[in-house]
């Protein structure tokens, strides 16, 4: 499914990504997890397409995507959410989800002519509404949302090109308990043929939501595995987790 082999990035001097190679097969709920300046973010934005690596390749169903932008990369099948939230706030979830829909379907300046595609454009918008939890909210203001309620929304805005891989960026991220536990549900209930690859501070989240997880550190992988073997292993232990798993 999603196929990133070898990739290289430097930031002038400072090498950031070093030799990242990853398989996330359809289905799967793939964890990076890592220190903080581990390279998490980078390899976000080069496997979104938002940074060009230095070297390597990224295969999208075994066809290289590695020169796509993001738009693109997303119309193959390939979407995500941002950590910070990205949302049209003047608009409401509804007017957002329709943005999404234009943005995913490559509409661009011939936007007023497709009109008539309303809707099947409002039926997949109330669809993935309901999805991300937001039904009873679709005619809200943005600005009106609750935090953790905006970050449902962030996902709904991804989900909207129909992706077969969907990345998210620290999903529950500055969320209290509940909504923690809202968006976990979330993921939880999403299609099990969308492959989901998350980076995740949150320890006990990635051990019990994820197939397999990914350990980053300066750049380079230092283990992949179960949650069972990144929690026994001991260089992981030793290098990320303090000797004690959180
Ligand atoms: N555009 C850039 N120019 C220079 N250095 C950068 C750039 N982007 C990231 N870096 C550096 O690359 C390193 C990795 O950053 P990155 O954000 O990918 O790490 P991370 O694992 O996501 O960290 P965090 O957990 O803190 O979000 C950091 O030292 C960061 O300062």
């Amino acid at each position: 499914m999603l196929r990133a082999e070898n990739l290289f990035k430097t930031f002038g001097a400072f090498q950031v990504t070093k030799g990242v190679s990853l398989e996330i097969p359809t289905g799967l709920r793939h964890a990076i997890i890592g220190p903080n300046g581990a390279g998490k973010t980078t390899l976000f934005n080069i496997l979104a397409g938002e940074l060009k690596p230095d070297e390597g390749r990224i295969l999208i169903d075994g066809q290289d995507v590695t020169s796509f932008a993001p738009d693109r990369r997303a119309r193959r099948g390939l979407s995500r959410s941002f950590q910070k939230n990205n949302l049209f706030l003047s608009g409401t979830v509804r007017d957002n989800l329709m943005v999404a829909d234009i943005v995913a379907r490559g509409y661009g300046s011939h936007f007023w002519t497709r009109l008539s595609d309303n809707r099947r454009a409002r039926e997949k918008t109330s669809a993935v509404a309901e999805q991300v939890g937001l039904a009873e909210l679709l005619d809200r203001g943005v600005s009106e949302l609750s935090y953790g309620a905006q970050r449902q929304l962030e996902v709904g805005l991804a989900l909207m090109p129909d992706p077969k891989v969907l990345l998210l960026d620290e999903p529950t991220s500055g969320m209290s308990p509940e909504e923690t536990g809202r968006m976990l549900q979330l993921i939880d209930d999403l299609p099990r043929d969308l492959a989901v690859l998350l980076i995740e501070h949150d320890m006990d989240l990635v051990f019990s939501h994820a197939d397999r997880i990914t350990v980053l550190n300066y750049g380079e992988i230092l283990m992949e595995g179960t949650p069972q073997e990144v929690r026994g292993s001991d260089i992981v232990q030793e290098t990320y987790l303090g000797g004690k798993a959180q």
